[in-house]
């Protein structure tokens, strides 16, 4: 059992690209820790640093108390699986399984015992004799994972194991390797970029953006108390509701979050207000999830009222946007437009974030001619409805946001610590 400990960790590369920028993180021993990100947020670097394939430029990488940055990837008993399956294909399952163990001198007894308890265990346990080539995709992904688990690895290191396999594949593969990890009980680190992965198989998760640690936390942690705008905006289904409001603070009566043409309204009973009030007169994001708000009768007190702009019919729900007339933030923090944006990535990894069936619609906003904003992009407000509810385009809606999940952040798009409701406990 190891504990893995980043300090500082950072990687530029010769072009001058920062990767990874100062990231701190601590793994404990038998530990899943899922990296997630957006591509080129530097998940792939930080783990090739862990491994001993990439040199840090600046930071320390430990393993327990040892420092392990000169260290060779072997002296490291690193064990890494990646997105292609990688096995020998002139060699069966048992063949695959045995090699490392081979390789290790081990005992021929010793080897077949721990070959057919990771088969088991792995479910390919009636597959030893085949050849890769006559295994299913997700067959041969966990006789790879075995492969590079069955020498007992003080740190296990996956880098996207699932991101080939079909959705049916992943989910039910997700499961058995969430078991099985924690199974063996090896420390792990989890690079996805896939948000239900990360919250399904994580023991902690880390949200990088831009290099950066945007937030390290429980899955439940992460996504009901997210610490910035960039992950507020990246977890979750469909994406929170995240609104510009401008607050206007009422002594001894309430608080009001402007969104333009309507309002959210805290009473001064609420403890939250005292720490809003200090923003009287600026602006600041609000964020509602989904499950946050619900259709309400015309004239429901608090309620807000919206027309509803398209409408996704998903089976087990409908999700209709409405348009509120609030304007929509986020979406630059979304896109990834940091300090290094990367000029470059894969194709078909990028548009991670929701695409919207027409381009958003813009409107003139307040403070033109002295350098406020212009245009904004005007908010689609996410709905659940029922399955295959009625919700023709145009129609006029009510909806009742439940403002004790309110979420609100700073301009810089910081948490903003609030007592009472939904009371954060940031970085
Ligand atoms: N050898 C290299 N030289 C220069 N820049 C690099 C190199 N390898 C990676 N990068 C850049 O470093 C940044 C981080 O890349 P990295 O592969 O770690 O991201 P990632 O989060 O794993 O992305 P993905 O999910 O697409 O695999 C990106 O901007 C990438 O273009």
């Amino acid at each position: 059992m190891t504990a893995l400990t980043l300090e500082s960790l950072t990687k530029i590369f010769p072009n001058g690209t920062v990767a990874v920028d100062g990231v701190d993180l601590a793994v404990a021993d038998g530990e899943v820790m899922v990296l997630l990100g957006p591509s080129g947020c530097g998940k792939s670097t930080l783990l090739r640093m862990i491994a001993g394939l990439e040199d840090p430029t600046e930071g320390l990488i430990r393993f327990d108390d040892e420092i392990a940055n000169d260290w060779s990837p072997r002296q490291r008993r690193v064990a890494m699986a990646f997105q292609d399956f990688a096995l020998y294909p002139h060699m069966s399952v048992r063949g695959n399984l045995s090699f490392p163990l081979k390789l290790a001198k081990h005992t021929p007894d010793a080897v077949s015992e721990r070959v057919a308890d990771l088969a088991t265990a792995l479910g390919v346990g009636d597959t030893l004799e085949r050849r890769p080539g006559q295994l299913s995709g997700g067959q041969k992904q966990r006789v790879a994972m075995g492969r590079a688990i069955i020498r007992e690895p003080k740190v296990f290191l996956l880098d996207e194991p699932l991101s080939n396999l079909d959705s049916a594949l992943r989910a039910g593969l997700r499961a058995e390797i969430s078991t099985l990890l924690r199974g063996v009980g090896v420390t792990t680190v989890y690079v996805t970029h896939d948000q239900t992965e990360a919250l399904t198989m994580a023991d902690r998760v880390t949200i990088l953006r831009d290099g950066r640690v945007q937030q390290i936390g429980a899955p439940n942690e992460v996504y009901r108390t997210p610490a910035t705008l960039f992950v507020a905006g990246f977890l979750g289904t469909p994406r929170m509701n995240l609104l510009w409001a401008t607050v206007y603070a009422y002594l001894d009566d309430r608080v009001l979050l402007d969104l333009g043409r309507q309002h959210l309204s805290l009473p001064w009973s609420d403890p939250r207000v005292r720490d809003l009030a200090r923003y009287h007169g600026e602006e600041i994001v609000v964020g509602l999830r989904a499950e946050a708000v619900s259709p309400a009768a015309p004239d429901t007190p608090g309620s807000l009222r919206g027309t509803i702009r398209y409408v996704e019919h998903l089976g087990h729900e409908t999700i209709a946007y409405l348009d509120i007339g609030a304007r929509a933030a986020g979406a630059e923090e979304q896109a990834g437009a940091g300090h290094q944006a990367p000029s470059e990535e894969p194709a078909g990894k990028r548009r991670w974030w929701r695409r919207r069936p027409e381009p958003a619609r813009t409107e003139q906003a307040d403070g033109g001619g002295d350098g406020g904003r212009h245009e904004q992009r005007v908010a689609d407000f996410a709905l659940r409805l029922a399955p295959y509810g009625t919700a023709p385009v145009g129609q006029a809606v009510s909806v009742l946001p439940d403002l004790s999940q309110l979420h609100v952040f700073d301009r810089h798009g910081m948490r903003i610590r609030t007592r009472g409701p939904g009371a954060s406990r940031t970085r």
